[in-house]
């Protein structure tokens, strides 16, 4: 199967400091892959690279096949994110919150249009039509992590980031957002990335796992071999060991 995105050779310094040495990975449609890795390990910054947020010193990203570059609006408007703590507006609403993006540039949808788009989203994410008029903050923050979802899916995305989408969320509705994100990604046909820490989320939403260590891909493959898979770094990374070959500083 052809890539969907493919990453190759990506290298980022700042100064003197190198945070990606050379990272290559490549993302079939329609697949998820979640991102591990220590802090610091360069997860982040290797994500606003592919957005485009920074730019690399060295290697491409290509999507279906074609090199993007940095700050290209028409890339931006084929990924959508789900940020960590969901990152909503705060004087807007829920309803203006999610459809947000679309009520901008040439093609911009209509003030009733943009809200009655944002209820479907509400509703395909488990929240009820009289959740559009709230504020953010008059909501819980598993209701605030299914705004951010709605707000994701809003621009029906083809390549959706998902940063630490269950944390902060009590289990069950870490459970809820986990099977969400597969359902979106799902319906819509889309390709995922996913970083995070909680090894429970990353075993029910990758369908492909990279570890990270000191700015490189260490090892990746299908999430199903993460406990058989006999790489010492993956298996203390997933088991969360103080012991094994991944240093720790107190
Ligand atoms: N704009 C910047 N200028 C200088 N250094 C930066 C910048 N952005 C990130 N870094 C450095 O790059 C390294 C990797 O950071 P990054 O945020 O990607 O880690 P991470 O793997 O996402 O960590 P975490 O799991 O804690 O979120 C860190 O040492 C950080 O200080």
């Amino acid at each position: 199967m052809t890539a969907k995105l493919e990453l190759t050779g990506i290298t980022k310094s700042f100064g003197r400091k190198t945070v990606l040495r050379g990272v290559d990975l490549s993302i079939p449609e329609g697949q998820n892959l979640v991102i591990l890795g220590g802090s610091g390990s360069g997860k982040s910054v290797l994500l606003k690279c592919i957005l485009g947020l920074l730019r690399p010193d060295a290697g491409t990203v290509r999507i279906d096949g074609q090199e993007i570059g940095a700050r290209d609006d028409a890339v931006l408007s084929r990924f959508g994110m789900l940020f960590q703590g969901g990152a909503l507006f705060d004087s807007l609403t829920v309803w203006q919150n999610i459809s947000f993006r679309l009520r901008q540039g040439q093609n911009r949808l209509s003030r009733t249009e943009a809200r009655d788009l944002a209820i479907e989203k509400l509703r395909r994410v488990g929240l009820t039509p009289d959740v559009a008029d709230l504020l953010p903050a008059e909501l819980s923050g598993g209701m605030q992590k299914r705004v951010g979802l709605a707000r994701a899916i809003a621009a029906e995305p083809e390549i959706i980031f998902f940063d630490e989408p269950t944390t902060g969320l009590d289990p069950i509705m870490a459970g809820v957002i986990n099977d969400l994100i597969r359902e979106v990604i799902a319906d819509l046909g889309a390709t995922g990335i996913t970083i995070t820490h909680d090894m429970i989320s990353m075993r029910a939403v990758g369908d492909h796992v990279a570890l990270m260590l000191d700015g490189k891909v260490h090892w990746t493959g299908p999430a199903a071999e993460v406990d058989t898979c006999g790489d010492p770094h993956v298996t203390q990374f997933v088991s969360g060991s103080a012991s094994g070959p991944i240093a720790t500083v107190r």
